[in-house]
């Protein structure tokens, strides 16, 4: 038996990764008749047969799963934003960070294209994020900054690649790896019913191991599904202050003796976040109303 990692779905086959060998799978009977739905990203154990096919025995157990697209085992999302061409803005970069903080991802916030920045003001943002307790990793496809340390954090782990279009994602995948080309396009950050895709996700396999996921117009679980008290809970920094809120039901909004608002006023709380949390709760709130 052999065990390896489900890299695409395609034709009622399983393409299942091992080291650098593809074999094609089909799964053992059993799993059909208890309607089991395999993804990409489960890790399996198969059994080789010749030609490269081989049957799909077993099924490790799933540690995360990823709704849309549907992939298992998604260890991180690089949220990745350029420092410059298109500028920076906190609220996009809170936008994606809030979509996938709800999604329970791991997100990491890699901020390209240094080379076209001004230092000072780069700095701030990364201290500002980094001060909240995200990693921030600032890259160069032009000058080779930082691409080490981002092909460092991808080998062994399955990540899916997000941000904003044009900032950079197919040229750092292709700096890390020549020759890997990642379908992207901007995610879908618009509140109501997003594009669904029909495509499904695949894996691309790194040389050191780990798994990019490939995944076009690839789009969070969106705003739309979003309860406004669960909102603050996108907000590790909003989270950690809100137990001191007099109302557990604080929204941080309107109401009287709200932490929130209280470390906003001392500095505690970037006034960036505080806007972006106020305008995603208008959303949310507004959006709700249509129910
Ligand atoms: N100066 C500079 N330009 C870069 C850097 N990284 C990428 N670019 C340029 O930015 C443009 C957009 O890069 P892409 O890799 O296509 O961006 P993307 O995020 O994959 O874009 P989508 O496919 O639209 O999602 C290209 O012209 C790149 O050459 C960088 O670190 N520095
Ligand atoms: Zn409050």
């Amino acid at each position: 038996m052999l065990r390896g990692v489900v890299v695409k779905a395609y034709n009622s086959y399983y393409y299942v990764q091992t080291g650098d060998k593809l074999t094609m799978c089909t799964l053992r009977g059993r799993f059909k008749k208890e309607r089991f739905s395999l993804l990409v990203g489960d890790e399996v154990e198969y059994l080789p047969l010749d030609e490269g096919k081989g049957v799909i025995e077993t099924i490790l157990p799933r540690r995360s799963m990823l709704k849309r697209p549907m992939v298992a085992n998604v260890d991180q999302v690089i949220l990745t934003f350029a420092a410059a061409s298109p500028d920076p803005s906190f609220v996009i970069i809170d936008r994606f960070l809030i979509l996938a903080e709800l999604s329970q991802l791991n997100a990491q916030i890699c901020l390209n294209k240094i080379d076209l920045a001004d230092a000072a003001e780069i700095g701030q943002i990364v201290d500002l994020y980094r001060k909240i307790g995200y990693s921030v990793l600032e890259t160069s496809v032009k000058t080779g900054q930082g691409i080490d340390e981002l092909r460092r954090q991808l080998y062994g782990r399955i990540t899916v690649f997000a941000g904003p279009s044009g900032v950079g994602k197919s040229s750092l995948l292709n700096a890390v790896e020549p020759g890997l080309s990642l379908v992207t396009g901007e995610i879908s950050i618009k509140i109501g019913r997003g594009k669904h895709t029909t495509r499904f996700a695949e894996l691309l396999p790194l040389a050191g191991g780990g798994f990019v996921v490939d995944t076009p117009g690839f789009s969070f679980t969106e705003f739309a599904d979003i309860v406004p008290t669960e909102l603050a809970r996108a907000f590790p920094e909003i989270a950690a202050a809100a137990p001191a809120c007099k109302f557990n039901t604080c929204l941080h909004h309107k109401e009287p003796q709200c932490a929130v608002k209280q470390a906003v006023t001392d500095g505690c709380i970037a006034a960036s976040r505080y806007a972006s949390y106020l305008e995603v709760l208008s959303e949310v709130q507004e959006n709700r109303k249509g129910y």
